[in-house]
């Protein structure tokens, strides 16, 4: 772990915390982790599949716009990820979309936990969408690139050029390190992490 930045200045309650980090770096097993550690987690990514899912309130305006991309099981993000990863214009249609309903369930999470020490937004693009502005610290999950490429192409309708496509998106891995507060190491055992994170919940708790 490494503890990058004064924060003193930054504390107020409840303090939040952004987790991020490239895809495959072990996000969402380092955000349940902070919930074993009973800080409330709120999951940016979860929020988009369930306004996506079956029923979720984005289906139609989805449909509407990129028509043949939904069906009864809400969208079929292989076929969205398709049509827009690689494509900014389309990309930024969707984003236009989905980020406006995720900011207003983000909203009220925070609302629903005021009286916390800590809170965690999960963020996988708060570097990408300036969500780092609204943030007090920023840890960031972390492994070597040839292990996030094996974990990667591990999952199901991953390719190569989608790997591609999508790394191009996203803040290279090294620049999310050197903008942290906290690194969280996820090339090591599980235990360490998990470590990690006990430390760093502790940092936040009772202050
Ligand atoms: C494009 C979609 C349908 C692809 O879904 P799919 O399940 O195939 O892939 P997944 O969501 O796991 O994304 C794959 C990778 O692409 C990255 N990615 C997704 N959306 C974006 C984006 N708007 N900008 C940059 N990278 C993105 C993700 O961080 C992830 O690392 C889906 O990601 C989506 O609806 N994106 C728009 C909403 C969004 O911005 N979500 C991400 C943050 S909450
Ligand atoms: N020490 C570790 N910490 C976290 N994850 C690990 C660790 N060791 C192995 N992994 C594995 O790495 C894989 C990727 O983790 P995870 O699904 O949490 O990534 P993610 O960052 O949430 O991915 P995405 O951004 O694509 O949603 C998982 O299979 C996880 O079990």
């Amino acid at each position: 772990m490494r503890f990058h930045k004064h924060l003193g200045a930054r504390l107020r309650r409840p303090f939040i915390l952004g987790l991020t980090g490239s895809i495959g770096m072990g996000k969402s097993t380092a955000a349940s982790m902070f919930e074993r550690e009973g800080v409330p987690v709120f999951d940016a990514d979860a929020e988009v599949h369930r306004l996506q899912g079956p029923g979720g309130a984005l289906v139609a305006a989805i449909e509407a716009r990129f028509p043949g991309t939904t069906g009864p099981q809400g969208v079929d993000r292989q076929k969205l990820g398709a049509h827009v990863l690689g494509n900014t214009h389309e990309l930024a249609a969707l984003e236009a979309i989905v980020h406006p309903a995720v900011a207003k369930a983000q909203h009220r999470f925070l609302m629903r936990h005021r009286a916390r020490d800590v809170v965690i937004l999960d963020i996988p693009l708060l570097f990408e969408k300036g969500g780092w502005r609204r943030v007090g610290a920023i840890a960031v999950v972390s492994a070597p690139v040839w292990m996030q490429t094996r974990r990667v192409m591990r999952r199901p309708g991953m390719t190569r050029a989608k790997l591609k496509a999508i790394r191009h998106l996203q803040v290279p891995d090294r620049v999310k390190r050197a903008r942290a507060d906290f690194v969280i190491e996820t090339g090591r055992p599980k235990s360490y992490t998990h470590r990690q994170i006990r430390a760093i919940a502790s940092c936040f708790r009772a202050r």
